[in-house]
């Protein structure tokens, strides 16, 4: 039996036909390997090569141990008609098996080859990081009709990379694979496909490299969320419809990027005089980077948001990440963050000595048990760091260093930070005794103040 596959679509427009480019990608991998005069196609925007068997060519295939045979043609030329498609490329793939395979071959080969030809190309494809900025006028630059912008993705940052406890750095990873392959899975419980990360931790732990990890781990694309330039609620389902499936939606410090409306923003503005000093100044600093239209404010509010998350809207596409990263895990709304919306929460918190043998592997290839691991172990235990600054200071900055000045370097760096976190560690203690005391003075000068007979006890 055959079954012929034309390149062109017959209806409508000449276009490609799908199902012979997705023919084409399944084959590619048996015509390297078979067939003699090969043919050669740029993808990924020429950066590499798809190569497919040339016409009059014949490969075969073989599944469930049956063999198949797949040969690629063309048809002559019909020199009546006037096309507006160059005549002489009327070519097909024909696909020639025993009848006795007939139902095997039109029930499941077809959709396996499909299926199988749509995963390589999604594997082959060129990622890209999207992002919603607008325009210097303040509307959306509609590139091709879209809403966001992208630019190609090229994070090196993996989870070999990544400094954590190797324990829940596998504990991440099977959760993503397991994700990735459960189609069918989420389907039967009748959950859209996706899932919710929140990334907490100070400063330079690793969320946003977790992230990049994250995309090169499973394929994804990445769409960076500025919720501080979308305008309102309507335009935020908007940009969500927009985004395609095999992706990660991020939003980064989702603390400071959203300024809710109504009564939520006062109480959180009250909440937030409250706070320390130092929290405060990092907030700001942060907010002044991310919401430059200040003035334009933005009206995205948590009810928006929650249904951005996890709405009717939210299941379109599907296989999709959204990830919500902040330093201050406590300032979240819990309806943001409660499972379902944010199904793991995964702190990123200061540099363990596990993480620092990753990175003194990355950085230095010093494997384990090195001269100075024992007093790094220990400085690393007395000390808050953070792997960024450990990374720091574990890099090389002239050819003349080696790993040896290096780990020393970084012992020193420990040592002072020590030396500041007991200092500090002191001066609080002493501010809260000063007061203490201040305290005490107050309640013995009430005292004294009732005292019948005027008698004054003498302080301190
Ligand atoms: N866990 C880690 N493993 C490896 N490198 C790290 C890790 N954490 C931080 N780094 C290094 O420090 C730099 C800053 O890290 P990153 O941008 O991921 O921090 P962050 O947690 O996103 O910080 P912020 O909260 O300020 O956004 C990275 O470029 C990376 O080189
Ligand atoms: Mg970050």
């Amino acid at each position: 039996m055959h079954i012929t596959f034309y390149e062109l679509e017959t209806e409508g427009w000449f276009e490609r036909s799908k199902a012979y480019v997705t023919i084409e990608r399944y084959l590619s991998k048996n015509s390297s390997t078979q067939a003699n005069r090969l043919k050669a196609n740029a993808a990924k925007n020429g950066q590499s090569l798809v190569l497919t068997m040339d016409d009059h060519e014949e490969i075969t295939d073989e599944y469930k141990g049956e063999k198949v045979w797949w040969i690629s043609s063309q048809k002559p030329a019909n020199r009546q008609t006037i096309s507006l498609y160059r005549e002489d490329e009327k070519r097909y793939f024909k696909l020639k098996f025993h009848k006795k395979n007939r139902d095997l071959i039109t029930n499941s080969y077809l959709k396996y080859v499909l299926d199988e030809g749509k995963a390589i190309s999604v594997k082959e494809r060129q990622r890209k990081l999207y992002t919603n900025n607008k325009g210097d006028g303040g509307g959306y630059r509609y590139r091709g009709g879209r809403m966001w912008s992208g630019v190609v993705f090229e994070h090196p940052s993996t989870f070999d990379t990544l400094a954590m406890d190797p324990k829940k750095k596998q504990e991440i990873i099977d959760d993503l694979e397991t994700f990735s392959k459960s189609k069918d899975y989420y389907a039967k419980i009748g959950k859209a496909w996706k899932r919710g990360f929140l990334l907490y931790g100070p400063p330079g732990t690793g969320k946003s490299s977790m992230i990049a990890a994250m995309a090169n781990l499973l394929k994804y694309d990445i769409y960076d969320l500025e919720l501080t330039s979308v305008k309102d609620n309507t335009e935020l389902r908007k940009l969500l419809i927009d985004t395609t499936g095999k992706s990660i939606i991020v939003i980064e410090d989702i603390d400071c990027s959203l300024e809710l409306t109504g009564q939520r923003e006062k109480n959180k503005k009250k909440k937030k005089e409250d706070k320390d000093k130092n929290e405060e100044d990092a907030v700001k600093e942060k907010m002044k980077k991310g919401g430059e239209e200040k003035e334009k404010q933005s009206e995205v509010t948590l009810s928006g948001l929650l249904n951005f998350i996890d709405g009717l809207w939210s299941a379109i596409g599907g296989e999709r990440l959204i990830i919500f990263t902040t330093n201050y895990v406590e300032k979240l709304d819990p309806a943001l963050i409660r499972r379902g919306r944010m199904d793991k929460h995964i702190v990123l918190s200061y540099c363990c000595f596990e993480s620092f043998k990753v990175l003194a592997h990355n950085y230095l290839d010093v494997v384990e048990s090195h001269v100075h691991f024992p007093e790094i172990r220990r400085l690393l235990e007395e000390t808050n760091t953070t792997p960024a600054d450990i990374a720091e200071n574990l890099m090389p900055k002239s050819s003349k260093e080696n790993a040896d000045t290096c780990l020393e370097r970084l012992i020193k760096a420990l040592e002072i930070a020590k030396e500041e976190e007991e200092k500090a560690k002191a001066d609080e203690k002493d501010r809260e005794e000063k007061k203490q005391v201040k305290n005490a003075d107050g309640v013995n000068e009430k005292d004294n103040g009732v005292k019948e007979n005027g008698d004054v006890i003498s302080k301190g």
